[in-house]
Protein backbone atom coordinates (compact mmCIF):
# COMPACT_ATOMS: atom_id res chain seq x y z
CA UNK A 1 0.00 0.00 0.00
CA UNK A 2 1.44 3.47 -1.36
CA UNK A 3 1.88 6.43 1.50
CA UNK A 4 0.40 9.61 0.00
CA UNK A 5 2.81 12.23 0.04
CA UNK A 6 2.69 15.77 0.96
CA UNK A 7 3.82 16.95 -2.14
CA UNK A 8 0.34 15.83 -3.92
CA UNK A 9 -1.37 19.20 -2.03
CA UNK A 10 0.98 21.25 -4.20
CA UNK A 11 0.43 19.75 -7.50
CA UNK A 12 -3.30 20.04 -7.16
CA UNK A 13 -3.77 23.54 -4.92
CA UNK A 14 -2.76 26.05 -7.62
CA UNK A 15 -2.81 29.62 -7.78
CA UNK A 16 -6.24 30.49 -9.13
CA UNK A 17 -6.79 32.29 -13.04
CA UNK A 18 -7.14 35.42 -12.23
CA UNK A 19 -10.03 35.63 -15.26
CA UNK A 20 -11.90 32.66 -13.10
CA UNK A 21 -15.01 32.97 -11.59
CA UNK A 22 -17.37 31.00 -9.29
CA UNK A 23 -18.68 28.98 -12.69
CA UNK A 24 -15.33 27.82 -12.79
CA UNK A 25 -15.19 26.04 -9.01
CA UNK A 26 -17.53 23.74 -9.83
CA UNK A 27 -21.60 23.47 -8.47
CA UNK A 28 -21.77 21.13 -5.41
CA UNK A 29 -25.08 19.68 -4.34
CA UNK A 30 -25.20 18.18 -0.91
CA UNK A 31 -28.21 16.25 0.45
CA UNK A 32 -27.67 16.16 3.71
CA UNK A 33 -29.21 16.49 7.34
CA UNK A 34 -32.92 15.78 9.15
CA UNK A 35 -34.79 16.69 12.32
CA UNK A 36 -32.14 15.31 14.37
CA UNK A 37 -28.71 15.71 12.48
CA UNK A 38 -28.75 19.01 11.42
CA UNK A 39 -25.25 19.33 12.71
CA UNK A 40 -24.21 17.17 9.47
CA UNK A 41 -25.38 19.54 6.83
CA UNK A 42 -24.30 22.52 8.03
CA UNK A 43 -20.80 20.61 8.83
CA UNK A 44 -20.55 18.88 5.03
CA UNK A 45 -21.95 22.34 3.55
CA UNK A 46 -19.57 24.78 5.54
CA UNK A 47 -16.40 22.33 4.71
CA UNK A 48 -17.38 22.44 0.69
CA UNK A 49 -17.57 26.56 0.86
CA UNK A 50 -14.26 27.14 2.86
CA UNK A 51 -12.86 24.32 0.85
CA UNK A 52 -13.28 26.68 -2.41
CA UNK A 53 -16.38 25.19 -4.18
CA UNK A 54 -17.82 27.74 -6.66
CA UNK A 55 -21.56 27.00 -5.75
CA UNK A 56 -22.90 25.22 -3.07
CA UNK A 57 -26.94 24.12 -2.70
CA UNK A 58 -27.38 22.27 0.17
CA UNK A 59 -31.08 20.07 -0.11
CA UNK A 60 -32.23 19.34 3.14
CA UNK A 61 -35.80 19.33 5.21
CA UNK A 62 -36.48 22.89 5.33
CA UNK A 63 -36.59 23.03 9.46
CA UNK A 64 -32.86 23.34 8.91
CA UNK A 65 -33.11 26.26 6.26
CA UNK A 66 -32.97 28.67 8.63
CA UNK A 67 -29.63 27.54 10.95
CA UNK A 68 -28.14 26.42 8.00
CA UNK A 69 -28.58 30.17 6.20
CA UNK A 70 -26.95 31.30 9.82
CA UNK A 71 -24.18 29.47 9.75
CA UNK A 72 -23.32 29.06 6.17
CA UNK A 73 -25.02 32.04 4.46
CA UNK A 74 -22.63 31.56 1.06
CA UNK A 75 -24.67 27.96 0.57
CA UNK A 76 -27.99 27.60 -1.11
CA UNK A 77 -30.68 25.72 0.26
CA UNK A 78 -33.44 23.73 -1.18
CA UNK A 79 -36.25 21.60 0.06
CA UNK A 80 -35.45 17.97 -0.73
CA UNK A 81 -39.16 16.76 -0.42
CA UNK A 82 -39.75 18.51 -3.54
CA UNK A 83 -39.32 16.16 -6.50
CA UNK A 84 -39.37 18.21 -9.42
CA UNK A 85 -36.40 20.93 -7.65
CA UNK A 86 -34.15 17.78 -6.55
CA UNK A 87 -33.99 16.39 -9.74
CA UNK A 88 -33.43 19.54 -11.31
CA UNK A 89 -30.43 20.23 -9.02
CA UNK A 90 -29.06 16.38 -9.38
CA UNK A 91 -28.97 16.70 -12.77
CA UNK A 92 -27.49 20.66 -12.77
CA UNK A 93 -24.40 20.11 -10.23
CA UNK A 94 -21.06 18.72 -11.05
CA UNK A 95 -20.68 17.06 -7.70
CA UNK A 96 -23.66 15.67 -5.25
CA UNK A 97 -22.69 14.61 -1.72
CA UNK A 98 -25.15 12.28 -0.38
CA UNK A 99 -25.59 10.84 3.25
CA UNK A 100 -24.49 13.23 5.88
CA UNK A 101 -26.94 13.10 8.65
CA UNK A 102 -29.79 11.98 6.43
CA UNK A 103 -31.01 9.24 8.55
CA UNK A 104 -32.51 6.15 7.23
CA UNK A 105 -36.12 7.15 6.41
CA UNK A 106 -38.69 6.27 3.16
CA UNK A 107 -37.66 9.88 2.33
CA UNK A 108 -33.64 8.92 2.40
CA UNK A 109 -33.88 5.92 0.72
CA UNK A 110 -35.73 7.68 -2.09
CA UNK A 111 -32.98 10.41 -2.54
CA UNK A 112 -30.47 7.80 -2.43
CA UNK A 113 -32.29 6.09 -5.72
CA UNK A 114 -32.70 9.46 -7.23
CA UNK A 115 -29.24 10.38 -7.06
CA UNK A 116 -27.94 7.05 -8.36
CA UNK A 117 -30.72 6.53 -11.13
CA UNK A 118 -30.28 10.25 -12.47
CA UNK A 119 -26.37 11.18 -12.47
CA UNK A 120 -24.48 10.90 -15.40
CA UNK A 121 -20.43 10.21 -17.19
CA UNK A 122 -19.47 13.96 -16.16
CA UNK A 123 -20.64 13.69 -12.86
CA UNK A 124 -19.33 12.91 -8.93
CA UNK A 125 -21.02 11.25 -6.45
CA UNK A 126 -20.24 10.97 -3.32
CA UNK A 127 -21.76 8.43 -1.04
CA UNK A 128 -21.25 8.44 2.95
CA UNK A 129 -22.80 7.91 5.93
CA UNK A 130 -26.43 7.19 6.06
CA UNK A 131 -26.68 6.97 2.09
CA UNK A 132 -24.22 3.72 2.69
CA UNK A 133 -25.83 2.42 5.03
CA UNK A 134 -29.25 2.75 3.06
CA UNK A 135 -27.38 0.64 0.09
CA UNK A 136 -26.19 -1.74 2.51
CA UNK A 137 -29.26 -2.50 4.14
CA UNK A 138 -31.21 -2.09 0.57
CA UNK A 139 -29.40 -3.81 -1.33
CA UNK A 140 -29.04 -0.52 -4.20
CA UNK A 141 -27.08 -1.48 -6.67
CA UNK A 142 -24.47 1.56 -7.43
CA UNK A 143 -25.58 1.73 -11.58
CA UNK A 144 -24.58 5.27 -12.13
CA UNK A 145 -22.58 6.12 -15.18
CA UNK A 146 -21.06 8.96 -12.55
CA UNK A 147 -17.73 8.98 -11.12
CA UNK A 148 -18.57 6.82 -7.92
CA UNK A 149 -16.46 7.86 -4.07
CA UNK A 150 -17.57 5.77 -0.96
CA UNK A 151 -16.73 7.25 2.45
CA UNK A 152 -17.44 5.03 4.80
CA UNK A 153 -15.70 4.20 8.21
CA UNK A 154 -15.63 1.09 9.37
CA UNK A 155 -18.67 0.27 10.52
CA UNK A 156 -20.05 1.41 8.04
CA UNK A 157 -17.87 -0.86 5.41
CA UNK A 158 -18.96 -3.59 7.61
CA UNK A 159 -22.54 -3.06 6.71
CA UNK A 160 -21.90 -2.43 2.74
CA UNK A 161 -19.24 -5.65 2.55
CA UNK A 162 -20.25 -7.69 5.01
CA UNK A 163 -16.30 -8.22 6.47
CA UNK A 164 -16.05 -7.71 10.42
CA UNK A 165 -13.32 -5.28 11.44
CA UNK A 166 -10.41 -7.59 11.80
CA UNK A 167 -11.39 -9.12 8.21
CA UNK A 168 -11.20 -5.77 6.78
CA UNK A 169 -7.52 -6.34 4.89
CA UNK A 170 -6.40 -5.05 1.89
CA UNK A 171 -7.12 -7.88 -0.07
CA UNK A 172 -10.94 -8.66 1.13
CA UNK A 173 -11.46 -5.01 0.58
CA UNK A 174 -10.35 -4.86 -3.04
CA UNK A 175 -12.70 -7.69 -3.43
CA UNK A 176 -15.69 -6.35 -1.83
CA UNK A 177 -15.03 -3.21 -3.73
CA UNK A 178 -15.17 -4.79 -7.12
CA UNK A 179 -18.19 -6.61 -6.20
CA UNK A 180 -19.82 -3.29 -5.34
CA UNK A 181 -18.44 -1.42 -8.72
CA UNK A 182 -15.29 -2.38 -10.07
CA UNK A 183 -14.75 1.47 -10.77
CA UNK A 184 -15.41 3.16 -7.61
CA UNK A 185 -13.29 5.06 -5.55
CA UNK A 186 -13.53 3.32 -1.63
CA UNK A 187 -12.03 5.79 0.77
CA UNK A 188 -12.23 4.40 4.38
CA UNK A 189 -11.89 6.41 6.95
CA UNK A 190 -9.76 5.08 10.47
CA UNK A 191 -6.29 5.96 11.92
CA UNK A 192 -4.45 6.26 8.80
CA UNK A 193 -7.30 6.49 6.27
CA UNK A 194 -7.11 4.44 3.23
CA UNK A 195 -7.68 4.48 -0.59
CA UNK A 196 -8.83 2.16 -2.58
CA UNK A 197 -9.45 2.12 -6.60
CA UNK A 198 -9.14 -0.98 -9.24
CA UNK A 199 -5.62 -2.75 -8.22
CA UNK A 200 -4.38 0.17 -6.58
CA UNK A 201 -4.34 1.34 -2.94
CA UNK A 202 -3.06 4.10 -0.92
CA UNK A 203 -2.62 5.29 2.96
CA UNK A 204 -2.65 8.79 4.59
CA UNK A 205 0.08 8.85 7.44
CA UNK A 206 -1.89 12.08 8.90
CA UNK A 207 -4.62 12.09 11.29
CA UNK A 208 -4.85 11.85 15.18
CA UNK A 209 -7.87 10.49 17.86
CA UNK A 210 -8.14 14.34 19.06
CA UNK A 211 -10.01 14.05 15.87
CA UNK A 212 -12.52 11.40 17.04
CA UNK A 213 -15.55 14.30 17.10
CA UNK A 214 -19.02 13.67 15.50
CA UNK A 215 -18.89 15.53 12.49
CA UNK A 216 -15.19 15.10 11.36
CA UNK A 217 -16.46 12.52 8.46
CA UNK A 218 -19.37 14.81 7.39
CA UNK A 219 -16.35 17.56 7.20
CA UNK A 220 -14.30 15.32 5.03
CA UNK A 221 -17.23 14.43 2.67
CA UNK A 222 -17.56 18.49 2.16
CA UNK A 223 -14.08 19.10 1.58
CA UNK A 224 -13.90 16.21 -0.50
CA UNK A 225 -16.71 17.78 -2.55
CA UNK A 226 -15.23 21.24 -3.10
CA UNK A 227 -11.86 19.73 -3.87
CA UNK A 228 -13.66 17.86 -7.08
CA UNK A 229 -15.83 20.95 -8.19
CA UNK A 230 -12.80 22.79 -8.56
CA UNK A 231 -9.79 20.69 -8.93
CA UNK A 232 -11.92 18.15 -11.21
CA UNK A 233 -12.00 14.18 -10.36
CA UNK A 234 -9.09 12.76 -10.17
CA UNK A 235 -7.23 10.51 -7.91
CA UNK A 236 -4.81 12.87 -6.81
CA UNK A 237 -7.83 15.08 -5.81
CA UNK A 238 -9.28 12.61 -3.70
CA UNK A 239 -6.24 12.01 -2.27
CA UNK A 240 -5.52 15.53 -1.66
CA UNK A 241 -9.08 16.21 0.40
CA UNK A 242 -8.31 13.59 2.56
CA UNK A 243 -4.38 13.98 3.36
CA UNK A 244 -5.39 18.12 3.91
CA UNK A 245 -8.65 17.15 6.54
CA UNK A 246 -5.44 15.06 8.77
CA UNK A 247 -2.63 17.90 8.15
CA UNK A 248 -5.08 20.82 9.73
CA UNK A 249 -6.51 17.78 12.25
CA UNK A 250 -2.72 17.20 13.34
CA UNK A 251 -1.79 20.79 12.87
CA UNK A 252 -4.82 21.69 16.02
CA UNK A 253 -3.97 18.68 17.72
CA UNK A 254 -0.14 19.66 18.63
CA UNK A 255 -1.81 22.22 20.68
CA UNK A 256 -5.39 21.34 21.49
CA UNK A 257 -6.15 17.44 23.22
CA UNK A 258 -9.59 18.14 21.14
CA UNK A 259 -9.84 18.80 17.56
CA UNK A 260 -13.41 19.82 16.45
CA UNK A 261 -14.49 19.56 12.70
CA UNK A 262 -15.83 23.38 12.60
CA UNK A 263 -11.99 24.14 13.46
CA UNK A 264 -10.79 22.47 10.60
CA UNK A 265 -13.11 23.71 8.24
CA UNK A 266 -12.00 27.53 9.39
CA UNK A 267 -8.29 26.69 8.39
CA UNK A 268 -8.96 24.99 5.21
CA UNK A 269 -8.79 28.74 3.07
CA UNK A 270 -5.38 29.76 4.81
CA UNK A 271 -3.62 26.03 4.53
CA UNK A 272 -4.59 26.25 0.59
CA UNK A 273 -3.29 29.37 0.53
CA UNK A 274 -0.48 28.03 1.48
CA UNK A 275 -0.02 24.88 -0.32
CA UNK A 276 -0.74 27.22 -3.46
CA UNK A 277 1.93 29.57 -2.62
CA UNK A 278 4.57 26.55 -2.71
CA UNK A 279 4.25 26.24 -6.08
CA UNK A 280 6.09 28.49 -7.08
N1 LIG B 1 -23.85 16.72 14.28
C1 LIG B 1 -24.48 15.84 13.48
O1 LIG B 1 -25.52 16.13 12.88
C2 LIG B 1 -23.89 14.49 13.31
C3 LIG B 1 -24.55 13.56 12.51
N2 LIG B 1 -24.04 12.35 12.25
C4 LIG B 1 -24.81 11.48 11.38
O2 LIG B 1 -25.34 10.45 12.13
C5 LIG B 1 -25.70 9.38 11.27
C6 LIG B 1 -25.19 8.08 11.85
O3 LIG B 1 -23.78 8.00 11.68
P1 LIG B 1 -22.82 7.36 12.77
O4 LIG B 1 -21.53 7.16 12.12
O5 LIG B 1 -22.83 8.21 13.99
O6 LIG B 1 -23.52 6.01 13.19
P2 LIG B 1 -23.66 4.59 12.45
O7 LIG B 1 -23.84 4.70 10.98
O8 LIG B 1 -24.71 3.83 13.15
O9 LIG B 1 -22.24 3.92 12.71
C7 LIG B 1 -21.87 3.58 14.00
C8 LIG B 1 -21.80 2.07 14.10
O10 LIG B 1 -20.62 1.64 13.45
C9 LIG B 1 -19.74 1.07 14.40
N3 LIG B 1 -18.36 1.45 14.12
C10 LIG B 1 -17.36 0.62 13.94
N4 LIG B 1 -16.25 1.29 13.62
C11 LIG B 1 -16.54 2.57 13.64
C12 LIG B 1 -15.79 3.72 13.38
N5 LIG B 1 -14.52 3.69 13.03
N6 LIG B 1 -16.41 4.92 13.46
C13 LIG B 1 -17.71 4.97 13.80
N7 LIG B 1 -18.49 3.89 14.06
C14 LIG B 1 -17.90 2.69 13.96
C15 LIG B 1 -20.22 1.53 15.74
O11 LIG B 1 -19.81 0.58 16.67
P3 LIG B 1 -19.92 0.85 18.27
O12 LIG B 1 -19.43 2.25 18.49
O13 LIG B 1 -21.34 0.69 18.60
O14 LIG B 1 -19.03 -0.19 18.82
C16 LIG B 1 -21.71 1.61 15.53
O15 LIG B 1 -22.29 0.31 15.61
C17 LIG B 1 -25.07 9.70 9.91
O16 LIG B 1 -26.04 10.24 9.06
C18 LIG B 1 -24.07 10.76 10.27
O17 LIG B 1 -23.77 11.61 9.19
C19 LIG B 1 -22.73 11.96 12.74
O18 LIG B 1 -21.85 12.30 11.69
C20 LIG B 1 -22.36 12.68 14.04
C21 LIG B 1 -22.60 14.17 13.96
N1 LIG C 1 -7.98 7.98 15.88
C1 LIG C 1 -8.07 8.63 14.72
N2 LIG C 1 -6.98 8.84 13.96
C2 LIG C 1 -7.06 9.47 12.80
N3 LIG C 1 -8.22 9.94 12.26
C3 LIG C 1 -9.34 9.74 12.95
C4 LIG C 1 -9.33 9.10 14.21
N4 LIG C 1 -10.61 9.06 14.66
C5 LIG C 1 -11.38 9.65 13.73
N5 LIG C 1 -10.61 10.07 12.70
C6 LIG C 1 -11.08 10.67 11.46
O1 LIG C 1 -12.30 11.37 11.69
C7 LIG C 1 -13.25 11.07 10.66
C8 LIG C 1 -14.45 10.32 11.28
O2 LIG C 1 -15.42 10.06 10.29
P1 LIG C 1 -16.86 9.58 10.67
O3 LIG C 1 -16.80 8.47 11.63
O4 LIG C 1 -17.61 9.39 9.40
O5 LIG C 1 -17.43 10.89 11.43
P2 LIG C 1 -18.88 11.54 11.48
O6 LIG C 1 -19.84 10.58 10.80
O7 LIG C 1 -19.17 11.71 12.94
O8 LIG C 1 -18.82 12.83 10.77
C9 LIG C 1 -12.51 10.24 9.62
O9 LIG C 1 -11.95 11.07 8.63
C10 LIG C 1 -11.43 9.57 10.45
O10 LIG C 1 -10.32 9.18 9.70
MG1 LIG D 1 -19.65 9.62 9.05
Amino acid sequence: MEKISKSILNQIILPRNPESYKGNYGKVLIIAGSTHFGGAAILSSSAAVHSGAGLVTVATTPEKFAAINTHIPEAMTIDYHNKKELLSAILNNDVIAIGPGLGTSSVAIGLVKAVLNNTKTDQTVILDASALTIIAEEKIPLQTTAHIIMTPHQGEWQRLSQLEIPAQTELNNFEKLQDLNPDAVLVLKKHHSEIYFRDMSFKIIAGNPGMATGGMGDTLTGIMAGFIGQFGYSLATIQSALLIHSIIGDKLNEKQYVVLPSEIIDKLPKYMQKFSLQTK
